[in-house]
């Protein structure tokens, strides 16, 4: 994501690229971020320096890298927009508590029509919600063999936002497997599948007897992701502390 990023930055005028960061054992550690990118060469160096003339830092890596992230984003006073997922519930935790002190755009999904596609999401629970013989939901995410974490924090997202419509006893269900007895009529399930290339694409299946809706949303290439962030970006500089989404960012 980093090189889509600092690719889709490099032909916007309106935004200057500053820096790119890797972690400190990182081969390319040195290499031109414009090169690596396959643009044309900006003068920016791979680093794992924190620059301390940024505005915004967007942040595409892992769970083990964002801990410093935040602290140097802290440190700075430097708005963040976080679009990595698997963090754990401590480092959500982490996140809000900076979230007091500099402005954050947190979201699993940064692409337009993921978010779109959530609000569509809650819009369809909410129709179906007193449908006769009832309502089985099932998220079927499908992404690259290369994604670290399952299931992705978008279908994650998704299943919250159902959630707040069926109510607070929905359960989540991860996979099934064995004697698991019948589908209980208050779960939502969630299934992984990892996949060559494909850049990420979510099912949510409304199923009622008789009939069902299959709600599906996928990327063609990663530049949906790397546009959103690069939007959250500039929508971010001039705002004032807090925790923000992609609705905010989208106005939705
Ligand atoms: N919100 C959204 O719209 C999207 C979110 N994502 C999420 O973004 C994250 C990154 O995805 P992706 O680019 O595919 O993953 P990659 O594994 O390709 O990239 C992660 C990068 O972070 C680097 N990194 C590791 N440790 C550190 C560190 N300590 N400091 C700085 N950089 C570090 C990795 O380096 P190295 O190669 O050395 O490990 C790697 O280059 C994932 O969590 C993914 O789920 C992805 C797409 C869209
Ligand atoms: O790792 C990915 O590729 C993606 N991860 C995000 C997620 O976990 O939801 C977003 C997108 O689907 C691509």
């Amino acid at each position: 994501m980093g090189r889509r990023v600092v690719a889709l930055a490099s032909e916007d005028k309106t935004l200057q690229l500053v820096a790119a960061i890797e972690n400190d054992q990182h081969p390319l550690l040195g290499q031109d971020a414009g090169d690596l990118a396959g643009v044309e060469t900006l003068d920016v160096p791979l680093s794992s320096k924190w620059p301390n003339d940024a505005d915004v830092v967007i942040d595409f890596s892992l769970p083990e890298a964002i801990d410093r992230c935040i602290e140097k984003c802290e440190l700075h006073e430097t708005a963040l927009v976080v679009a990595t997922t698997g963090m754990t519930d401590a480092q959500v935790e982490r996140l809000n508590e900076a979230s007091e002190n500099i402005p954050i755009v947190w979201a699993p999904s940064m692409s337009l029509a993921v978010n779109l596609s959530m609000k569509l999401a809650q819009q369809i629970t909410e129709k179906l919600l007193d449908v006769p013989g009832g309502l089985d939901i099932e998220i079927i995410e499908r992404h690259h063999r290369y994604k670290a974490d399952a299931p992705s924090g978008t279908a994650l997202k998704f299943g919250d936002l159902i959630a707040e419509k069926l109510g607070d006893d929905t359960k989540h269900v991860h996979g099934r497997e064995g004697h698991t007895g019948q589908r209980t009529r208050n779960e939502i399930g969630y299934h992984a599948v990892r996949v060559g290339d494909n850049p990420g694409e979510h099912t949510i299946v409304f199923g009622m007897l008789g009939e069902r809706i299959e709600l599906n949303v996928a990327a063609s290439s990663r530049d949906c992701y790397a546009a959103g962030a690069l939007a959250a970006a500039k929508w971010l500089n001039d705002k004032p502390e807090g925790m923000y989404d992609m609705f905010d960012v989208l106005e939705m």
